[in-house]
């Protein structure tokens, strides 16, 4: 049993249904009626009084929760109407719509049809889910464009149809010319998260996301062989609107993190114990990002943050914080003498850094084996030298936006421009991976949706899509100091990216609009504490 939340993609999630319904315990059918209650349940729940809605169903199983959706809106007082295709589904959803047309019709799903409906009233997207394989096209096409102006009245069924729910892509839509983009108000998906919920357009089109429970946890089982047990009783996890779980198989659950982001060392702790961070600045009038970022990797508690100006630099960084160090480094050799010190546990390389000091320093950085950020200057570095990733490793975290990624690795990013005309399509997920198999380090792809990869696949995804504030300058040298700092008190690089990206989304939430990047070290005290419980 895997703890922690998991974000599978869709033909994991297929596995886990076939494995259930393998099992004898559970049908396809019954699953389905699962599915269908959960999503009219949370439609209960929201709008408690009887409404009109309209419910379109596609040819596949995600047509067939329409159905089951149908039947129990209208036992609950509502006045239904089902737009559907004639063609008959598989047997389940076949099943389905049978029950259905005991109590009433369906409609063509067509857009003419469609516009029928009236005055306003909810609309429910069940066409596709899941199996969705290639762009919409035709009269469905047609009609998703006329359901994309629907917006807060519109639920989708497992995802807003069109979506790719691997990658977050419109299939058949580049990110510019999404002109059918569905906004769904509410999105009830099945089990877990799909990365599309949380990559690309994904969070701009599901609108609230709830994952309904549908009893397939006991199947998740690690060894082939681990009896299932009986599933657990139907419950609904909402997750709220921003905190979706943001990892996958993490190497340290979201508890397991908890437990350590509250551990006291071994009792004799002592300074050393949180080990020693050093955060390189540069010359004189360049010492603000170096300070962002060593006052954030002192507040996640590494025991001694040094920051490591040019000599004619120092006296710029005698101001508090008092238990911030400071050493001059003004090459390569000065670096060199610095990190025989074995204390040192970490360093943090390119916030405010120079291109050209980047550059002089990282060969002597790599060759010591310390566990190290590269962001920013570094990156560029990196980006412009013949062998980008030659000495990397894996205790090394990249931390670059999309434009420092396109440098980096030109044709992965090309890649996630295309317009991809069949799913599942290249994603950020895919993007990262690749990036951190080829560069052997630990690769956090920022964004509102980061995605953290490891050269042997392991990822997490963070969803901040509804920090906005987030994007404000300095920001990025403060996540950098936070995993510097992580990375100096012994956390795996997997583990401290993940983390510290959690910590740098949560303080930025309690700050909330106006946030500048100074306020964000001194909020991750509270945040600690949030997450310590
Ligand atoms: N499996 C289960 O027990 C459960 C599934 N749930 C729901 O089922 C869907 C997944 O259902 P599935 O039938 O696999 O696929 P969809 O309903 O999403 O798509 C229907 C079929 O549409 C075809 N397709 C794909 N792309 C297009 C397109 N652009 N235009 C037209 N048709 C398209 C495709 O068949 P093809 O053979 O034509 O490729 C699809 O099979 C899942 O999302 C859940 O909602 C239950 O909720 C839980 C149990
Ligand atoms: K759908």
């Amino acid at each position: 049993m895997l703890d922690g939340t998991e974000i599978l993609t869709s033909a994991q999630m297929r596995a886990l249904e076939s494995r259930a319904m393998a099992s004898g315990t559970v049908t396809g059918l019954q699953l389905m009626e699962r599915a269908g209650s959960a999503v009219a349940g949370q439609i209960r729940l929201r709008w408690p009084v009887p409404g009109r809605v309209t419910v379109l169903c596609g040819p596949g199983n995600n047509g067939g929760d329409g159905y089951v959706i149908a039947r129990l809106l209208h036992e609950a007082g509502w006045r239904v109407r089902v737009l559907g295709l004639p063609a008959p589904p598989g047997p389940d959803a076949a099943q389905m719509k049978d029950r259905w047309q005991r109590i009433g019709p369906i409609l063509p799903l067509t857009r003419a049809e469609l516009q029928q409906g009236g005055g306003p009233h909810l609309h429910v997207d069940a066409i596709f889910g899941t199996g969705l394989t290639r762009p919409p096209t035709g009269e469905i096409a047609q009609l998703l464009r006329h359901l994309a102006g629907f917006g807060g009245d519109l639920v989708a069924v497992d995802c807003p149809s069109g979506l790719c729910m691997d990658s977050g892509a419109m299939l058949g839509q580049s990110r510019e010319d999404a002109q059918y983009l569905l906004r769904a108000g509410l999105t009830v998906a099945f089990d877990s998260p799909k990365p599309g919920h949380l990559l690309g357009l994904g969070p701009e089109c599901c609108g609230r996301l709830v994952i309904a429970d549908i009893g397939l946890h006991d199947w998740r089982v690690t060894g082939a062989d681990d009896p299932p047990a009986a599933p657990r009783p139907l419950t609904e996890a909402i997750w709220p609107e921003f905190d979706i779980p943001d990892s996958r198989r993490p190497a340290l659950s979201a508890q397991k993190q908890a437990q350590w982001l509250s551990r006291r060392g071994s009792g004799r702790g002592h300074k050393f114990s949180h080990g020693h961070a050093l955060v390189i600045a540069r010359g004189i009038g360049h010492g603000g990002a170096a300070r962002l970022a060593a006052r954030a990797a002192l507040r996640i508690g590494a025991g001694l943050v040094t920051i490591c100006p040019t000599g004619s630099a120092l006296i710029e960084h005698s101001a508090p914080p008092d238990a911030l160090m400071r050493k001059q480094v003004n090459d390569a050799e000065d670096l060199a003498k610095m990190l025989a010190d074995r204390r040192i546990t970490s360093v943090c390389l390119g916030p405010g850094c120079g291109i050209d000091r980047a550059s002089d320093l990282l060969p002597v950085l790599l060759a010591s084996a310390r566990a190290a950020v590269l962001d920013a200057d570094a990156l560029t570095a990196l980006a412009m030298d013949d062998t980008p990733f030659r000495g990397l490793h894996g205790n090394i975290v990249l931390t670059p936006h999309l434009g420092e990624f396109a440098r980096l690795f030109p044709d992965l990013a090309r890649r996630l421009t295309e317009t991809p005309d069949s799913g599942p399509a290249y994603s950020k997920l895919d993007a990262a991976r690749d990036a951190a198999a080829r560069s052997k380090a630990v690769v956090l792809l920022k964004g509102p949706d980061s995605v953290i990869a490891a050269p042997d696949g392991h990822a997490a995804i963070h969803s901040a899509f509804d920090i906005p504030w987030l994007a404000t300058a300095g920001a990025g040298d403060v996540l950098a100091g936070i995993i510097t700092g992580l990375l100096a008190r012994g956390l795996p690089a997997l583990d401290a990216a993940s983390l510290g990206t959690r910590v740098h989304a949560k303080a930025a939430r309690l700050f909330g609009p106006g946030l500048i990047a100074d306020d964000l070290p001194d909020l991750i005290p509270q945040v600690l504490r949030d997450i310590s419980g």
